[in-house]
C-alpha cells in the first residue's frame, strides 16, 4: 500500500486498517483521517503522534489504560488483540519460567498500584530480561514522568504497527 492508496481510503476503511495502531483506541485513526491527504507515511505517523501529544493528562492515561498487561491474563487466555499477541510472543513473554512469570505479575501489580495505569513498553524492541529490568526501574519514577515514558512507548508501538501494515500490504517486486 502506498500513501496515495491510504489517502483514497474511506473513513471506514481507514479505521479498519489503522484503528489499532494505538491499542484499542480507534479514536486516534478516526481523528487523523480528516487530515488527509498525507504527503508520506512519515506525515501520517506525525499526525498520530501529534494527536497523542496534545491529549490532556487524563487522555494520555486513558490511552495507557487501554493496554493489556504484559504476560497477563489475556495472553494466557488467548484474548489479546492479534497485534499485541505477536508483540508479546516476539519478546518471549509466552515462554516465561515460573519464577519470571511471578516476578512479572508482582511488578505489573506494583506498577499499577503506584501509577493507576498498566506498565507499557514496546515489547518488539525488548526481550523478557530488559522488560523485567525496565519494570523494576520505572516503578521508582515520579508519576508525571512515568505517564510521559509510557506515552513514548505507545508511540514506538504505533510506529512499528504502522510499518508492519505498510510492509504486509506492499506487493513484492
Ligand atoms: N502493557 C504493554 O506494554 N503492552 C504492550 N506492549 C506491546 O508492545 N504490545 C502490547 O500490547
Amino acid at each position: 500500500m502506498d500513501i496515495r492508496a491510504v489517502n483514497d481510503l474511506s473513513f471506514e476503511e481507514f479505521v479498519n486498517i489503522f484503528g489499532n495502531l494505538v491499542e484499542k483506541c480507534p479514536i486516534v485513526a478516526a481523528t487523523v483521517w480528516s487530515q488527509r491527504p498525507f504527503g508520506s507515511f512519515t506525515a501520517l505517523e506525525k499526525a498520530i503522534n501529534d494527536f497523542i501529544d496534545h491529549l490532556p493528562q487524563s487522555g494520555k492515561e486513558g490511552l495507557l489504560r487501554c493496554h493489556p498487561d504484559l504476560a497477563g491474563r489475556d495472553l494466557q487466555r488467548g484474548t489479546l488483540t492479534q497485534e499485541s499477541r505477536v508483540e508479546q510472543v516476539a519478546a518471549g513473554l509466552d515462554a516465561l519460567g515460573s519464577e519470571e512469570a511471578s516476578r512479572m505479575e508482582r511488578l505489573n501489580d506494583e506498577y499499577k498500584q503506584r501509577f493507576g495505569f498498566p506498565f507499557v513498553i514496546c515489547a518488539r524492541m525488548n526481550d523478557k530480561a530488559t522488560i523485567l529490568h525496565q519494570m523494576t526501574e520505572r516503578c521508582q519514577n515520579e508519576p508525571a514522568l512515568e505517564t510521559l515514558r509510557g506515552i513514548e512507548e505507545v508511540k514506538k508501538i504505533s510506529s512499528l504497527r504502522l510499518h508492519s501494515i505498510i510492509l504486509v500490504d506492499t506487493p513484492r517486486l
